[in-house]
């Protein structure tokens, strides 16, 4: 109410006029009977008539106006907690949705729902009329001190039984909202996984979860309506009861000529109308309580970790990620995913990672889009700790294709966009030096889509381009407009993914992070992710792709192989060496001079998937055509020197000898289609089908 107070005001003055318009019916009642039955005098029955029907009229008045000046009161507030509930479930730490908070989430409208239903208008009203119940037993004890300590018996009686009920109420609601939730979860697995319940024959697990449910929360539900039943009867029974002893003491005072029979109707009036009041709070304090109980649980949900709003902003992100000594394990898991995790990332440089399933690539990942916080250590962008970043900020600086894409409710043309519709209000102060970094979502969102519509539109054909899906959305009945649902899963899982890499594509972000971008992709798709890498590598962009894609483990810079515990193996591309060799993985660290950091030792097998020779020499495999222009494609990173440049690789030729040269597509000496030699005319460029291993692309 603080935050309305004249409406508050207002509200309490309606409530002080309704209870003084009530008490116009029992002095009505009295003055009747004591005037009008006694003397007979036309006049005075006429004016107390008029007298109570103007009262009457008021009382309707202020009724009507009074649930209007409530609802106006708890309206902000409950607009206020549910506005706070959306925020943070937009905002909360990504590496906080645990099962529990995910839970609880879901329960979110459910507990806004109890929390608003404790300050409906009719409940405010029920609170707000107590107070004013004093001046009913206030008039009565003017008219029989007597009737008002019966009245204020009455009063009592029914607070005492109606906290009991309320109590035992609040209980079993608990259980059974609890009951519900767990059902409710069960119907959501049921429908979310449909084929699962009827292919494997999951349907009796189903049931039986079901009716396990239902045998605990009918019970429960029962002996809910069973107390508030019983607490309705006994405050009927209580205000019953107080009328008869009303009655019972009034007439003996009646008859002793202490009060007149008009004053006992009116006092009867009063004290029933004093223990209604008192029903009327009792019950609502059940609903508070509840309530309130609620209320907790969104207080700490509302508590949760959340992203921070603002941060540090760089005016311009060149793209140098750096991992420095970072450890990280969920909680609750036996041992860390890592441990003292160092790796560099680079402008330009492709960073492949692998590792067995449950390694923690996709933490990684996630790690680096900045939605999973190291245990230890720090993620440096630029010289800039990731825990100073405003993550909105930092989130426009990279393109991300999660492992698992997932779409919003809207067309595809909004989804591929949303990086740049959608960006959020963040605060940012700008680490070098500059102003305070301001950017104001709504001006932004609204000044893009007026400004730049064509511009926007250039945007989406070139992600869609890049992601090879134009004649895919083109072939929908409604293109660009086709709404996804179900977050997209109703689409196949190649083209979501495609339409995920095209969505990464929109911003201008200096680090890409991709998770698994050639699983499940035809030749098409593949070859198109496959454009997509080389090309953002030829922009200078920082590429990191979680995958086990031969192709691109062959042109990558670094590997990082997750799957070595408790400190993961990072392995480089060593610069071109004096002796010829291509490629000689060096175990990070590497000491300043170059020289092999203190993992030495490591053996050279482990990082082989780096251009270096398979052992065993499965004889080369030739490439498969959808592969050859990538091939091209990425051997031109090797002759633009791209990669070279940022010392990776090194020069033109040293890419091909790593099997990406400058055409691994020519035919050998045999005259057959197989792997052509490389720049220096002796090697064979390993390009294989998809799946194939890597095979004798460099030499030691
Ligand atoms: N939100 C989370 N809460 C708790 N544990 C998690 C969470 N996400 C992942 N994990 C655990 O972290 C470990 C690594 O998972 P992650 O998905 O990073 O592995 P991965 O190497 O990407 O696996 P895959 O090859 O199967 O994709 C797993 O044991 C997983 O159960």
């Amino acid at each position: 109410m603080a935050q309305r107070p004249v409406p508050a005001m207002e509200l309490l003055l309606a409530t002080f006029f309704v209870t003084l318009l009530n008490l116009a019916s029992p002095v009505f009642v009295i003055q009747v009977l004591n005037r009008y039955v006694t003397f007979g005098f036309d006049g005075t029955l006429v004016t107390l008539t008029v007298g109570m029907l103007v009262a009457v009229a008021m009382l309707y008045a202020f009724t009507l106006l009074r649930p209007r000046l409530a609802a106006v009161v708890m309206g902000d507030a409950e607009e206020r907690l549910s506005a706070a509930c959306h925020e943070i479930i937009l905002r909360i730490r990504a590496q906080a949705l645990g099962p529990e908070v995910v839970r609880a989430a879901h329960e979110v409208p459910a507990r806004l729902a109890t929390v608003r239903s404790a300050r409906e208008p009719g409940i405010v009203m029920q609170v707000l009329d107590a107070p004013f119940a004093v001046l009913y037993l206030l008039v009565t004890f003017l008219l029989s001190p007597l009737l008002a300590l019966v009245g204020a018996l009455g009063m009592v009686a029914v607070g005492v039984l109606a906290h009991a009920g309320n109590t035992g109420q609040s209980v079993h609601f608990r259980t059974l909202e609890h009951e519900e939730a767990e059902r409710r979860r069960m119907n959501a697995a049921a429908i979310d996984g449909a084929d699962t319940v009827r292919v494997f024959r999951a349907a009796a697990f189903v049931r039986r979860a079901w009716t396990e449910r239902t045998r605990r929360a009918e019970p429960l539900r029962l002996r809910l309506a069973f107390l508030r039943e019983g607490s309705k009867s006994s405050t009927a029974t209580v205000v019953l009861l107080q009328s008869v002893a009303v009655y019972a003491i009034g007439a003996m005072q009646v008859v002793n000529g202490d009060i007149s029979v008009g004053v006992l109707i009116g006092a009867n009036i009063l004290t029933s109308r004093a223990v209604g009041v008192a029903a009327g709070f009792a019950s609502a304090l059940g609903l508070c309580a509840r309530a309130r109980t609620a209320q907790a649980d969104l207080d700490r949900f509302l508590a949760l970790p959340q992203e921070p709003a603002s941060g540090t902003a760089k005016q311009s992100f060149k793209g140098r990620v750096e991992f420095r000594d970072v450890g990280f394990g969920w909680s609750g898991s036996h041992s860390p995913l890592f441990e003292s995790l160092n790796v560099v990332m680079e402008p330009g440089m492709l960073t492949i990672v692998q590792g067995p399933n449950g390694s923690g690539k996709t933490t990684f990942a996630r790690m680096l889009a900045g939605l999973v916080e190291p245990g230890r250590g720090d993620i440096v962008a630029d010289g800039v700790t990731l825990r100073q970043i405003a993550p909105d900020w930092w989130r426009g600086q990279i393109r991300y294709l999660p492992q698992e894409p997932a779409f919003m409710p809207a067309t595809i043309r909004e989804n591929i966009l949303m990086p740049l519709l959608g960006r959020q209000t963040a605060e940012a102060s700008v680490s070098d030096g500059s102003p305070v970094l301001k950017v104001d979502a709504g001006s932004l969102r609204d000044g893009q889509e007026r400004k730049d519509e064509a511009e926007l539109n250039a945007v989406l054909n070139t992600a869609l381009n890049a992601a090879d899906l134009a004649s895919y959305i083109f072939s929908l009945p409604a293109g660009l407009d086709t709404v996804l649902e179900d977050a997209g899963r109703t689409l196949s899982v190649g083209i979501r993914r495609r339409l995920a890499l095209a969505r990464a594509m929109v911003t201008d972000g200096r680090l890409v992070i991709l998770d698994e971008p050639t699983e499940g992709l035809d030749a098409q798709g593949r070859k198109a992710a496959l454009r997509c890498i080389v090309q953002m590598l030829r922009e200078g962009r920082t590429v990191v792709v979680v995958s086990t894609d031969a192709d691109l483990e062959r042109v990558a810079g670094q590997k990082l192989d997750l799957g070595i515990k408790p400190r993961p193996l990072v392995a480089r591309r060593a610069p071109a060496g004096g002796n010829g060799a291509v490629v000689a993985p060096v175990p990070y660290p590497a000491s300043e001079n170059g020289t092999p950091g203190p993992d030495a030792g490591t053996p050279l097998e482990t990082v082989s998937g780096i251009g270096a020779p398979a052992q065993g020499g499965t004889p080369p495999v030739p490439p498969a055509a959808a592969d050859r222009d990538v091939a091209r494609q990425a051997g031109q990173i090797g002759q633009a020197g791209q990669i070279g440049q940022a010392g990776q690789i090194g020069q033109a030729g040293q890419a091909g000898q790593a099997g990406m040269g400058k055409d691994s597509t020519e035919k050998n000496s045999t005259g057959k289609a197989g792997p052509a030699k490389d720049s220096a005319g002796d090697e064979p460029v390993g390009t294989e089908e998809p799946g194939q291993g890597t095979q004798g692309e460099t030499r030691s």
